[in-house]
């Protein structure tokens, strides 16, 4: 695949302030910048906060996407999960609602200025309204080790499968995961900032701290290296979006769709968070599944949802300074 100029990129990129019907980590409007190529539509869409040397990985996988396309499929569908971001327990039932079924639920916990009561009551809430589902939470490394297993302690009784980075670190992770054992608590770990964010992110796997690894396709710098990590990491993946739009979620359900196993339910199903997208037929699961395939890019969506001008200016000095490094 010939590499695309930055002249080409440049002139392709249109930007995107999709307003999120529930607030999800602090985002209130996702920002995205589309890029189109011989292959389809990217989406580079590193949070603001990234420094750009962390949004090269971004980029990367834009270009794979647009330029390059996506591996052979091995399976027609993904099992998906629902998200719950870290809302009351009086909200889960209307985020579910939006959701429609849903096999598996990822229940997000820790949150900053929120209690441990906070979390059980979602928690429980949810396990109230879908009694058999597979239920997951999410900390994003907001516990430090005591807390953690305080927290899996009292939220052990609802059967969770696994808990994605309860802590930060490496070294954290690894005590968790061994305490929790020791306490005859089947609560799995996964390892998501620690494969995502970490230089090394194989560490994890190699440091026996991890049941399972969440991959996203957009920080690990596309499909193909996201299936080599997963290959070399040994454990099970569960392919996760970076809050896309639907152009970031068909790179995720490629991913998903080419890795040799798929024992989990995926973390695909975050457009029911969104109200809009830049496609008239979204990447919605249904039925807790979503179907392969690329996404359907409308330029009425690309139009309607276009960013303010100083943000689409900063994208593209963004894209321009980003460009450089790859
Ligand atoms: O995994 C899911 O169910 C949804 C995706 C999700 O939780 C995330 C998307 C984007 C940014 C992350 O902070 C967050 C995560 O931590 O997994
Ligand atoms: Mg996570």
């Amino acid at each position: 695949m010939p590499a695309p100029t930055a002249e080409e990129l440049r002139s392709t990129a249109r930007v995107v302030s999709i307003p999120m019907r529930v607030r999800f980590r602090g985002v209130t409007h996702r920002e995205a910048l589309m890029l189109r190529g011989p292959a389809g539509w990217g989406e580079f869409a590193p949070f603001p906060e990234y420094d750009d040397i962390e949004s090269a990985a971004w980029l990367r996988a834009a270009v794979e996407a647009a330029w390059a396309g996506f591996p052979e499929p091995v399976r027609g569908r993904v099992p998906v999960n629902a998200t719950v971001p870290a809302v009351a327990a009086s909200d889960v039932e209307p985020v579910l609602a939006r959701f429609g079924t849903a096999p598996a639920v990822k229940i997000k916990v820790a949150e900053r200025g929120q209690t441990l009561d906070d979390d059980v009551a979602r928690v429980a809430e949810v396990r109230r309204l879908l009694p058999v589902a597979r239920l997951r939470v999410d900390a994003n490394g907001g516990w430090d080790v005591p807390a953690a297993l305080e927290a899996l302690e009292a939220l052990a009784p609802y059967e969770l499968e696994y808990a994605e980075q309860p802590v930060m670190s490496i070294a954290d992770l690894r005590t968790v995961r061994l305490e929790l054992r020791r306490r005859e608590i089947s609560t799995l770990i996964a390892a998501d900032e620690s494969v995502r964010k970490a230089e090394d992110p194989l560490r994890v796997a190699h440091e026996d701290a991890a049941d399972l690894i969440v991959v996203k396709v957009a920080p690990l710098g596309g499909v193909r290296r996201a299936l080599d990590i997963v290959a070399q990491a040994g454990l099970p993946a569960v392919v996760s979006s970076a809050l896309d739009t639907s152009v970031g979620i068909s790179a995720g359900v490629a991913l998903a769709a080419s890795l040799p196993e798929l024992p989990y339910a995926c973390g695909l199903g975050t457009l029911s968070l969104m109200e809009g997208d830049v496609s008239a037929t979204p990447l919605m699961p249904d039925g807790g599944w979503l179907p392969v395939r690329a996404p359907e890019v409308s330029e009425e969506l690309i139009e309607r949802y276009a960013a303010p001008a100083e943000r689409s200016a900063w994208w593209l000095e963004r894209l321009e300074r980003v460009v450089g490094l790859l």
